[in-house]
C-alpha cells in the first residue's frame, strides 16, 4: 500500500502521547493507529487507563504531550464545531447502553437520525429497520424498553450507534455482564458490521477469548504504559510475565492488585492523622 493509501484508510493515530488529567499522567508514550476494515482490542487491568483512551480519541481529553490525530485531522488542532464533525464519524457504545426508557426500540434508534438529520419519515423508516436487521432485532421494533432483555437492550443500543454509519466506532466494554452465548454473538457481530460497514472498531475489553477471537490487533496497556501490542497470535506467543499473567488471568505475578500509592492519597492521609 502507498503511503497515501495508508493515511486514507488511517482513521485513527496516538503518537508518542501522554493522556492523563490535570498533572496526573496515567499513560505515556502511546503509539497506536487503527485503519478501516480492523478491529483492534485495547486491554489492561482495572484503572490502567483504558477509558483515558477512549476519552481521548473522542476529544474529550487533550495530549498532554504528542498527538492524537483523528481522520488525519490533529484533535488538538480543531475548533469546537471542527471537533463535533469529527465525532460525527465516530460512533460510541458505552458500558450503559443508556436507552430511553419512554421511547420504544424502534425510536431509541432512530433518535440520532432526527436530531443529526434531515431524512424524511420514509428513508428513517427504512434505515432503522435496516439497522435493527443489522442486530437481528427486525422484528423487535415496536417492543418497549421494559419488554426486552439486557442482552437485546445492548443490541439496541449497538443498532443505535450505528445508524449514522460512523466510521469507527468505539465500544467500551461491550462483552461486560453478557451470558457466554450472547457474548459470542456480540463478538461476532462487530466483527460482521466491520465488515460490512468497512468501518473501524475499537473495543475496550477484558475479555480474553472472545476479543482475540474477532480482534486484528491488541493492544495491552498498563504501568503507565503501552505494555505489548501484536495480533492475538503474536500476543499468545509473549513470554513476558505481565502479558502472561494478563492472559492466564493468574492472581499471583506482575500485575499489582492494589491501587498504588500517590503524593496525592499520601497528603489526604497525612490530613487525617495517619500514615
Ligand atoms: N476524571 C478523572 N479525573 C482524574 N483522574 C481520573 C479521572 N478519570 C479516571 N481517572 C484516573 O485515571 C486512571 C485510569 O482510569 P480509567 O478509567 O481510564 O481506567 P480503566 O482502564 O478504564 O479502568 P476499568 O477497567 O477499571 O474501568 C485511574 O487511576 C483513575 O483514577
Amino acid at each position: 500500500m502507498t503511503p497515501e493509501a495508508t493515511q486514507q484508510n488511517e482513521l485513527l493515530r496516538f503518537s508518542n502521547a501522554a493522556l492523563g488529567y490535570g498533572d496526573f499522567t496515567v499513560l505515556k508514550d502511546i503509539d497506536m493507529h487503527i485503519c478501516r476494515g480492523q478491529v483492534v482490542a485495547m486491554m489492561g487491568g482495572s484503572g490502567s487507563g483504558k477509558t483515558t483512551l477512549l476519552r481521548a480519541a473522542t476529544g474529550q481529553i487533550f495530549a498532554q504531550k504528542g498527538t492524537i490525530h483523528a481522520f488525519g485531522q490533529n484533535i488538538a488542532d480543531t475548533s469546537h464545531s471542527q471537533l463535533q464533525s469529527l465525532r460525527q464519524r465516530m460512533g460510541v457504545l458505552f458500558q450503559q447502553g443508556a436507552l430511553f426508557t419512554d421511547l420504544n426500540v424502534f425510536e431509541n434508534v432512530a433518535f440520532p437520525l432526527r436530531e443529526h438529520t434531515a431524512l424524511s419519515e420514509e428513508e428513517i423508516t427504512a434505515k432503522v429497520l435496516e439497522k435493527l436487521n443489522d442486530v437481528g432485532l427486525r422484528a423487535a421494533a415496536h417492543l418497549g424498553i421494559s419488554e426486552i432483555s439486557g442482552g437485546m437492550a445492548r443490541r439496541v443500543a449497538l443498532a443505535r450507534a450505528i445508524v449514522l454509519e460512523p466510521e469507527l466506532i468505539l465500544y467500551d466494554e461491550p462483552f461486560a455482564g453478557l451470558d457466554p452465548i450472547s457474548l459470542g454473538i456480540t463478538a461476532r457481530l462487530i466483527r460482521d458490521l466491520t465488515n460490512r460497514l468497512n468501518c473501524a472498531s475499537i473495543l475496550i475489553t477484558h475479555d480474553v477469548a472472545d476479543s482475540f477471537a474477532i480482534a486484528d490487533h491488541i493492544y495491552i496497556v498498563g504501568q503507565g504504559k503501552l505494555l505489548a501490542h501484536g495480533t492475538p497470535q503474536e500476543m499468545r506467543e509473549s513470554t513476558d510475565p505481565y502479558i502472561e499473567q494478563f492472559l492466564t488471568g493468574e492472581p499471583d505475578g506482575p500485575i499489582a492488585f492494589n491501587y498504588p500509592e500517590t503524593p496525592a492519597f499520601k497528603n489526604w492521609l497525612n490530613k487525617k492523622g495517619r500514615s
